[in-house]
């Protein structure tokens, strides 16, 4: 059956992938609370059209720290693609770049960077990298790590903010799924050798101390722009902004950390009220149709990011897979923009959108 909408490549991935790496995909912290809320709030957002207004050509592309992309769509860095699909992170970055779009590459790749902005310039000479970091507690090594990332062509550097521990998987504690099994590695937490060359893995740490502190020891290990990922308070959205960030991802890591943190799209509006246009918001969590994203735009993201839905592609398709899951949500926004007499993602506002969901704020 030919796959219609991200949900056909969801059951194709699952009929596909080994239980236990289905589990690992698929799953999220505690109760798994977060991760059905991050999907099922959209259907609690109406869309109210507007009508009469001409919207035959529509614009969907729009600037991103200063990338033309050619839509509001991102992918959002994940973890271990090779285990989904032989074509691994060179695949899907390929697939993102020929959509136009830009890959936010996972510290927990198991590719090399280098190998993955290659491959996805092969595709797309102007394709843009993003490199997601999870700082490690020694910070010579993240400084290496982040210098790897920079020379392979990465252009901001994503800092995962919501992980100072690890989520507590229990779908991966009873599978026993607890590292990378086989041969993979997380090939970008390698040792560096005074050779330039790279030695065994370390594996992934986390700062269990992580702090705005941190933060001004990256601007002085990085001159790329960095934007935190993890953001679902509108005060550290506001102190993220003071501080001097580049850009933010509204994300709760698809319910994967702290479980019963509410659906992103139900804290997007406040946090883009704090963040009042100062830089872009990008949001992820349970993007997977083209009118949640048209809801995303219209409550002041600048964009959304995939996370699940590439690695769906990307299992029950490869490569291929992962061009087809951007292109039917690129169709499916396009249409939907065309219902709601939308010419362009910036005509996409607020007026399109009932109720606003800021009830569930007034209560925290
Ligand atoms: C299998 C998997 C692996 C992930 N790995 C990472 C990671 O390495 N770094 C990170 O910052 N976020 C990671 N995330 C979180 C995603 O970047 C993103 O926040 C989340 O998947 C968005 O929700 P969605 O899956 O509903 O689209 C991962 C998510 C999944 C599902
Ligand atoms: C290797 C993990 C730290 C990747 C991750 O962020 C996740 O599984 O959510």
């Amino acid at each position: 059956m030919t796959p219609l909408a991200l949900r056909d490549f969801e059951a194709e991935a699952r009929r596909r992938l080994d239980p236990a790496i289905w589990d690992y995909y698929a799953g999220g912290a505690d109760d798994e609370v977060t991760v059905r809320a991050n999907t099922s709030a959209y259907a609690r957002i109406g869309l109210v059209p507007r009508v009469l207004r001409g919207a035959f050509h529509r614009q969907l592309a729009v600037d991103v720290l200063g990338h033309r992309l050619s839509m509001p769509i991102l992918a959002a860095p994940t973890a271990f693609h090779l285990l989904a699909h032989p074509d691994g992170e060179k695949g899907s970055a390929r697939a993102v770049a020929a959509a136009g779009s830009l890959s936010i590459i996972s510290m927990a790749a198991t590719t090399a960077v280098e190998e993955i902005t290659a491959a996805g310039r092969s595709a797309n000479p102007d394709a843009a990298f993003w490199f997601q970091l999870y700082l490690q507690p020694d910070l010579a090594y993240s400084q290496a790590v982040i210098e790897r990332a920079e020379a392979a062509g990465c252009s901001a550097l994503v800092v995962t903010v919501d992980s100072p521990v690890y989520g507590n998987r229990e779908r991966d504690r009873r599978n026993g799924f607890l590292d990378l099994p086989g041969l993979l590695v997380a090939e970008n937490t390698r040792e560096p050798l005074p050779t330039g060359e790279w030695g065994n893995p370390r594996s992934i740490g986390f700062t269990g101390d992580l702090s705005w502190d941190h933060l001004a020891w990256l601007r002085t290990a990085t001159s790329l722009p960095v934007v935190l990922k993890g953001i679902t308070h509108p005060e550290d959205a506001r102190l993220a902004v003071e501080n001097g960030v580049a850009a933010i991802v509204v994300s709760n890591h698809g319910g994967r950390q702290l479980d019963t943190v509410p659906a992103t799209i139900d804290l997007l509006p406040a946090i883009a009220e704090a963040v009042d246009g100062r830089v872009p918001v990008v949001l992820d969590g349970g993007i997977r149709r083209g009118t949640d994203v048209l809801k995303a735009l219209a409550f002041g993201a600048t964009a959304v990011a995939l996370g699940r839905p590439i690695i769906w592609g990307l299992a029950a398709g490869g490569e291929q897979g992962v061009g087809d899951v951007l292109s039917i949500l690129r169709t499916e926004l396009d249409r939907a923009m065309a219902l709601c007499g939308c010419s362009s993602v910036l005509e996409v506002s607020r007026e399109l959108v009932r109720p606003a969901p800021e009830e569930s704020w007034s209560r925290l």
